[in-house]
């Protein structure tokens, strides 16, 4: 028994459980430059691989002579496709059902793409050898604009399939077209139009952007001859998927191939794809016999791996005079690149676009996607926003405020009159989801408590009046956004990658001394895993979080997981975690009863052991559990404490969010200040109130980015003008808004902690706050819809265009 008298209050404390702004165990070597990340794997002999890239966007590959570059002094290799033929890997699969070129088989289809690999003693030594290697190009016509992708005399871009009439997702009705999805009800809904009192039509496109983490894509692989395994460490956000993809395509046995994802700067989608690196290095190390690093450089992450967004939505609204929502028609054309390298999950060539309803109960709706190809980098990652639920929520965050604009009704009031109610939930969309949970209307209405809404609206009106007069050059804007999130991919019922469900996992292993270890499918990137997970388990078990120790990213111990990315380790890794250590507490329920002489029913739970019910005085603590397990387990019980969970989720689930963005743009130089920034979160279940609150910051702060100038874009030829940081927006400290936080608790009734993700939710929300900011200041000077990124140039062209500026 233990001497020192203890609270229950000290008792908790101690555990920094659930709801603890627990410190972030990581930070520890990551502020003191302990982290370790794939360019800190340095190996015995280990060789550099760098690409030669096609300057061209399309072109026919003449000729590739290698021959100088082979001369280059230290240049051991010079990998071209017709090598990768030889083992048959000149080609890859991509997640989304479609086929991609690891290095350039006959032509380009993009700027920047790998057209051969130098292999090299060093990296400066492979430069030379890339600059030698000569590539005859013949031009051919580019395709930058999707809109003309399927015209009749549109150049034909992937040759290889041109006479397919299926793809992976049904029939394509032209050579660069991919896929049509669509769901919903389009009748029903062409009736709803036919007989609307009010309606809205307008196009609304998301450009293209970049998820462009701090640390670029990278690995280094290491095959071993004499056992015939290869070992991988990599950037990479699901390391098993990696594992079986390898397995899969290089033909290894999957037991053979060892994949380890270290600390890793950032994914934000950008690392959940395979890439021609990966391959060519593998390969690269199994001819040469040596370890192979590939590491990307800026601009070649910026203008190669995966972009995000690219979509075209031509949105319509129906509607009463009185602001009811009637139906919704959306016609999205998605941008996909050269190939379909989407991000998703197998069966959702358009992610989860159809949660495109969004916080509203709309009667009817229907979605029509059509993805096409261009002459740009393939990809289609998440970028913070869960399969494309981002695209879908800047497309019905903007379109309720055309239609509020339209009505002459205030863009919150239109919103709280067309919210799901809280009693309709579990709330079935009429594009055929179930959301798990929510309460809207709470939520909006603290923020414009919070936010003082109503006399925002009367200084906007004032201001307004002033601007007319002549008496400022200013002009405000309030961009309200509601969000709902979908994220937690994803119950096995819908959810694949490659074949493979989409559960997640969690391993717990409880040590003599009361300390243990959980292993994960999941990989942080950066978003405080390790510290996270150990208070689940500290909350569940009654163990100190800091005597628990998370372990990712290592296929060899790590049980089988989809990784990170969708905001999914919360709601399903989450989830597996509070199930494993409910498999250990109901074996150590056993043992506590042996111990005490009691029958198991005759205990109760007390925040870190077992008590008698109704004899307070008698109680096992769950570190006496532990060394009886290993010492004195009772009898007919295998020794030991563990357990592992494989959770299959029954649902998504539907985080949600109300922001406010307040911004002042003045109309001569076209320069915003985002004078106030409120977003409010509801995540349900709260495990670390601070870093959900540094995620929200972070996400914001990306939401910033994009809505205001960040972008990838192309010029007419089919050159990227913004492949560095030089053109490529990312905000500092100086151009970054303060973040004023707030939440709302309203948990999943399915999730066994009552936890949502939220880590994309503030990206997915914050697009359409800023964006609806900058539109609603210019919307009296008789503007409907600025297309983003809003930068002052835009803005500038904007209040021109408008009449503002002379
Ligand atoms: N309720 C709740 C929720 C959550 N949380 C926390 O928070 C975090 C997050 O979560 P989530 O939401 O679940 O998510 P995850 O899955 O984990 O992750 C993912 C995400 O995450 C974010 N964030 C971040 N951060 C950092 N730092 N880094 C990074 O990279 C990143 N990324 C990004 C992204 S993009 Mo994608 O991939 O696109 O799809 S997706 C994503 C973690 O830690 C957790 O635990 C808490 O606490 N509570
Ligand atoms: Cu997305």
């Amino acid at each position: 028994m233990n001497e020192i008298i203890v609270t229950r209050e000290q008792r908790e404390a101690k555990l920094e459980g659930m709801g603890c702004k627990r410190k972030r165990v990581e930070d520890i070597r990551f502020t003191q430059g302990k982290g370790n990340y794939v360019d800190d794997v340095k190996l015995p002999g280990m060789l550099h691989g760098d690409f030669v890239r096609s300057p061209y966007p399309h072109a026919r590959i003449k000729s590739i002579d290698k021959d100088k570059a082979l001369k280059v002094p230290g240049v051991l290799a010079v990998l071209t496709a017709e090598d990768l033929k030889g083992v048959n890997l000149a080609w890859m699969p991509t997640l989304a059902g479609d086929v991609q070129m690891v290095l350039a088989d006959g032509k380009v289809l993009f700027q920047n793409q790998e057209v051969a690999f130098v292999v090299a003693t060093d990296r400066y030594a492979a430069d030379d050898g890339i600059n030698a290697v000569e590539v005859e190009y013949e031009a051919l016509p580019v395709l930058v604009d999707p809109f003309h992708s399927m015209d009749a005399d549109a150049p034909i871009l992937r040759e290889d399939i041109k006479d397919k009439k299926d793809g992976a997702h049904g029939p394509r009705k032209h050579p660069n077209h991919i896929f049509e999805w669509t769901v919903g009800d389009k009748d029903l809904t062409d009736a709803a139009f036919a007989k609307a009192e009010v309606t809205i039509k307008e196009l609304i496109s998301y450009h293209r952007t970049h998820p462009s983490p701090l640390e670029t894509c990278q690995c280094v692989c290491s095959f071993d001859k004499v056992k015939g395994e290869l070992t991988i460490w990599g950037t990479f956000q699901a390391p098993h998927v990696i594992r079986t993809v390898v397995a899969l395509i290089a033909k290894i046995p999957e037991h053979k191939i060892h994949v380890i994802a270290p600390d890793i700067g950032g994914g934000f989608g950008n690392k959940v794809g395979a890439y021609p690196g990966y391959i060519c290095a593998a390969v690269a190390s199994i001819v040469t016999g040596k370890p192979v690093k590939w590491v990307e450089d800026r601009i070649e992450n910026l203008t190669s791996t995966s972009f995000a967004r690219d979509y075209h939505m031509t949105t319509e609204i129906a509607a009463t005079k009185e602001g009811k929502v009637t139906g919704l028609r959306v016609h999205v054309l998605a941008d996909h690149g050269a190939f379909d390298a989407c991000a998703d999950p197998s069966k959702w060539p358009a992610g989860f676009f159809n949660i495109v309803t969004g916080s509203y109960d709309f009667p009817t709706a229907h979605l029509a996607v059509d993805g096409v190809y261009t002459n740009k980098a393939p990809g289609g990652v998440a970028y913070r926003c869960s399969f494309r639920v981002t695209e879908a929520a800047y497309c019905i965050e903007r379109g309720m405020d055309i239609l509020a604009q339209k009505l002459g009704m205030d863009p919150a009031e239109l919103r709280l009159k067309n919210f799901i109610k809280a009693e309709q939930f579990p709330y079935h969309s009429a594009l055929g989801w179930e959301y798990d949970s929510g309460d809207y209307h709470t939520a909006m209405r603290k923020m414009m408590e919070t936010v003082d809404y109503a006399g925002l609206r009367r200084e906007q009106a004032e201001r307004r009046a002033a601007f007319k007069r002549g008496e400022t050059r200013e002009i405000m804007g309030l961009g309200v956004s509601f969000f709902t999130e979908i994220v937690g991919a994803g119950p096995s019922k819908n959810c694949d990658i490659l074949g493979i469900a989409m559960f997640d996992s969690c391993e717990i292993r409880l040590h003599p001394t009361g300390a243990g270890i959980a292993r994960m499918g999941t990989k942080s990137q950066g978003q405080g895993h390790e510290t996270t997970w150990a208070q689940i388990i500290a909350t569940e078990l009654g163990i100190p979080a800091d005597d628990i120790m998370v372990e990712e990213g290592n296929t060899d111990t790590a049980p089988y997981g989809l990784g990170t990315y969708g905001s999914r380790s919360t709601p399903v890794a989450g989830a597996a975690i509070a199930m494993a250590a409910r498999k250990v507490k109901a074996k150590a329920q056993m043992i506590a009863a042996y111990l005490l002489e009691v029958h198991e029913d005759d205990l109760e739970w007390d925040i870190d052991g077992f008590r008698v019910k109704g004899l307070p005085e008698r109680f096992k603590s769950m570190k006496d559990i532990c060394w009886a397990a290993y010492n004195s387990p009772p009898p007919g019980l295998e020794p030991g404490l563990e357990a592992v969970s494989y959770y299959d989720p029954p649902n998504m689930t539907y985080p949600f969010g109300a922001y406010l963005c307040v911004m002042d743009i003045d109309v001569d130089t076209g320069v915003y200040k985002v004078r106030r920034f409120y977003a409010l979160d509801d995540c349900g279940t709260r495990i670390n109130p601070m870093i959900i609150e540094g995620q929200v910051h972070g996400g914001l702060t990306e939401a910033f980015a994009i809505a205001m100038g960040q972008e990838i874009r192309y010029d007419n030829d089919g050159n990227v003008v913004t492949g560095s940081f030089m053109d490529f927006f990312i905000p500092t400290a100086v151009e970054t808004p303060h973040w004023e936080t707030d939440f709302t608790v309203t948990p999943s009734p399915h999730h066994p902690i009552g936890a949502k993700g939220v880590g994309e939710s503030p990206n997915v929300g914050g697009v359409p706050a800023f964006s609806n900011a900058v539109n609603d200041a210019f919307s009296f000077l008789g503007s409907t819809h600025i297309q983003m990124p809003h930068d002052f140039w835009r803005n500038w062209q904007a209040a021109k265009r408008l009449g503002a500026i002379a």
